[in-house]
């Protein structure tokens, strides 16, 4: 499609020679010689154009005066200002009011090209933002959270309502599978700060060193390998939400960096002398009993104060198995589209056995279930053959040309449980050589090693 930009110059000559050159350079280009005309054809314009190019000053009044009654209307067009004699406090309020630039006449042309492609590519950034933002909102509702069971009618509930409480700080709590990333969303898209960045970091998955620069960014020179300055994850939140997923293992050294970030509403890069204000609700994740982790000594007791002051714990699949009633046919249709199948049907015995099922792994393996049997079904009705539900306990992991190794898989183990066993195992089969260990489970020596030092493994 042709971008589109909107000339307003009240000199004829020069209207008509900007007219031609961009539609020469392939612009779907409109000349108006009046605020009023303008303002007419600007309302009426959709979609809005790319980039409108203004003269400041026309016979009919100022452009700024026209930009500031658009902008109140919701044009979000990149305003480009062209001035013969412009003022300093012209040029303040047109960036006030958000113009891209304010240019002087004349202007060379290869300059006027370089601004205009600039404010295209912003206009384009800012469009793309918003797209995403509608369809965020419109697909993470509270009614996303699938399920008829009273747990989960009471989750939705409290979504609706700290959505539009300005908390600053939250905790969502339950087993994995069971949609705390799901309901971080629902949080930012349908609350105050819908219109700011979602940014997401996972704790467990770096290390300590990088998590430290990652969240609070840092200077050049900060540490070794810190080439420039960058902003950390907390000044990328600024105006939004920052989801940080598996607070509970989060280093105790970091717990009170970002106690300190949440009270004071600051922080400090690596390597920075000086404070940044961020703006940002922090939306905390965990899969484990953090007051468990409190008592232990692994959670510091007031950033558990402090994020529990509101907080949703997310119930277990098999505690409400109702829930599979609307979750079941949402996967199924979600997933026969992808497929280009027309599965509708679902036999009362597959229910039946999916009922019976306690998830350990909760929504998230259902989903992965609901797939597999929609791939591999054939004709319009699932068939329970491709369930393959583990119903006996323990459940069998194949080993690699080898023996097996037994895990239980009734809810008594948590996935950093079985993710202990299987390094433990591993390492002891290959009498404790971290490389060759590493090989075996397909990640890198770096990454073993982490995990090693997490579960406290090293002899
Ligand atoms: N009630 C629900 N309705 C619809 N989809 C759900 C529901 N709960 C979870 N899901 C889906 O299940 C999958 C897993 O959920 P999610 O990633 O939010 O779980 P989690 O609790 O954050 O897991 P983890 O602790 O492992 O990160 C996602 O695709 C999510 O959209």
């Amino acid at each position: 499609m042709t971008d589109t930009l909107f000339i307003i110059e009240d000199e004829a000559l020069l209207g008509q020679e900007l007219l031609r050159h961009f539609k020469r350079e392939n612009w779907d280009a409109t000349l108006a010689g009046t605020l009023a005309d303008a303002e007419r054809e600007l309302l009426a314009s959709t979609p809005q154009p790319l980039v409108v190019l203004s003269d400041m000053s026309l016979p009919d009044g100022s452009a700024l005066d026209l930009l500031e009654r658009l902008r109140e209307a919701g044009h979000r067009s990149e305003w480009i200002f062209l001035t013969g004699y412009g003022s300093v406090p012209d040029s303040v309020r047109a960036l006030r009011l958000g113009a891209h630039e304010f240019l002087e006449k004349p202007c060379p042309r290869d300059r006027l090209d370089l601004v205009v492609a600039g404010a295209a590519r912003a206009a384009r950034a800012h469009r793309r933002l918003e797209r995403e933002q509608q369809a965020g909102s419109q697909r993470y509702r509270p009614e996303a959270m699938l399920g008829d069971s009273p747990a989960n009618r009471q989750v939705q509930e409290l979504l609706r309502r700290l959505a539009q409480a300005p908390f600053t700080s939250l905790l969502l709590a339950g087993e994995t599978g069971t949609g705390k990333g799901l309901a971080a969303r629902i949080l930012h898209h349908t609350g105050a700060r819908s219109e700011g960045p979602f940014v997401h970091l996972n704790c467990a998955a770096l290390p300590r060193e990088l998590i430290e620069a990652e969240l609070f960014g840092h200077e050049a020179g900060a540490f070794t390998g810190a080439h420039g300055r960058h902003a950390g994850l907390f000044e990328q939140a600024d105006g939004g939400t920052l989801f940080l997923d598996e607070i509970g293992d989060l280093d105790t050294h970091l717990q009170a960096k970002l106690l300190t970030a949440i009270e004071e509403r600051s922080i400090r890069r690596l390597g920075g002398a000086r404070e940044i204000r961020v703006d940002a609700q922090i939306i905390a994740a965990t899969h484990r009993d953090l007051a468990a982790c409190v008592a232990q000594g692994s959670f510091r007791a007031d950033l558990y104060h402090r994020m529990s002051v509101f907080r949703i714990q997310l119930p277990p699949l098999r505690e409400r198995p109702q829930d599979l009633e609307q979750l079941v046919p949402a996967f199924v249709a979600e997933f026969s589209a992808i497929a280009g199948k027309e599965l509708q049907r679902i036999p009362d015995d597959m229910m039946a056995e999916l009922k019976r099922y306690n998830w350990p792994g909760n929504v998230r393996e259902l989903r992965n279930v609901i797939e597999r049997s929609v791939l591999l079904s054939e004709g319009p009705q699932l068939s329970t053959r491709w369930l393959q539900l583990c119903t006996t306990s323990p459940c069998p992991i194949a080993w690699p040309g080898g023996p097996m190794l037994e895990l239980p898989l009734d809810g008594s183990l948590t996935l950093d449980d079985i993710e202990r066993r299987v390094i433990e195992h591993t390492l002891d089969r290959h009498d404790g050589n971290l490389s060759a260990a590493a090989r075996t489970l397909g990640v890198s020596r770096e990454t073993l090693r982490y995990r090693v030092q997490k579960y406290a493994l090293q002899k």
